[in-house]
């Protein structure tokens, strides 16, 4: 099977995907985390792995930026490869006091200032909602690994740059925990689909504090995510 994105054959996709946004995230999750591991997508450098994580099959691919682009993979692996379960591992932007740089926060729903919802759902107002068994999964696994975690509202951005503050204290007041920009494509597209999706980030910028990691941080210091993710996803 080969889709314009991907030229991988039917089966060489597990139903089990960790998805992100950034390529060598996706290799560096693989190669460091997955055994047997074979690389089954290349087209756009948007990298694919299949590989086996506790005698598992998974699978991790790369979505790129934004819902456009996130929106072609995630449907794509549902349609074309049979995807099941998909759990984002990415990165996220602050703007609430209390988080800090590399805090880890499960997105329970999403708000967007993107159409895509709307273009879907008839124009109407979609909430776009994680799961909720993977998300009570993620919350189980994370305390019993010991790794803190928050879960709460995400925005989902068209907007990387965003200069208005006043957009900022009204993510704050309303509670938003974290700003990306995807996850709210990707969870309406999981519902449509009936399959499972939720969304794990890092804190890779605090807005209000105008603190932000480094590249090679946003590449891979996220290893208490990733095994948070693997071990939800073989569940
Ligand atoms: O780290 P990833 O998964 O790419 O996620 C975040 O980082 C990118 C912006 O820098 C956007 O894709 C945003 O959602
Ligand atoms: O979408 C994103 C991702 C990381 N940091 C941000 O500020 N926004």
């Amino acid at each position: 099977m080969v889709t314009p994105h991907i030229n991988s054959k039917k089966n060489d996709f597990s139903e089990l995907v960790i998805m992100s946004g950034d390529p060598l995230r996706v290799k560096y999750i693989a190669k460091n985390f997955l055994e047997n591991c074979i690389k089954i997508n290349s087209v756009r450098f948007m990298l694919g792995y299949t590989g086996y994580y506790k005698d598992v099959l998974i699978s991790i691919m790369s979505h790129g930026m934004g819902i456009p682009s996130a929106a072609i993979y995630v449907e794509e692996l549902i349609k074309f490869y049979n995807v099941k379960k998909i759990i984002r591992v990415g990165t996220c932007g602050t703007v609430q006091e209390k988080i800090n740089l590399k805090d880890i926060i499960v997105a329970m729903g999403a708000c967007t200032d993107s159409s895509f919802n709307r273009i879907r759902f008839k124009n109407y107002d979609f909430s776009a909602i994680s799961d909720f068994d993977i998300l009570c999964q993620v919350i189980h696994i994370a305390k019993n690994m010991n790794i803190n975690i928050r879960v709460g509202n995400f925005f989902t951005t068209d907007k990387f740059y965003n200069f208005d503050n006043s957009f900022y204290d009204l993510l704050k007041k309303y509670k938003i925990l974290g700003i990306d920009m995807e996850t709210a494509g990707i969870y309406s597209i999981a519902a449509e689909y009936n399959i499972q999706a939720v969304s794990i980030c890092s804190v890779s910028d605090h807005i209000l504090f105008n603190k932000k990691l480094s590249i090679k941080e946003r590449e891979h210091t996220f290893d208490n995510v990733i095994t948070l993710a693997l071990n939800t996803i073989i569940k």
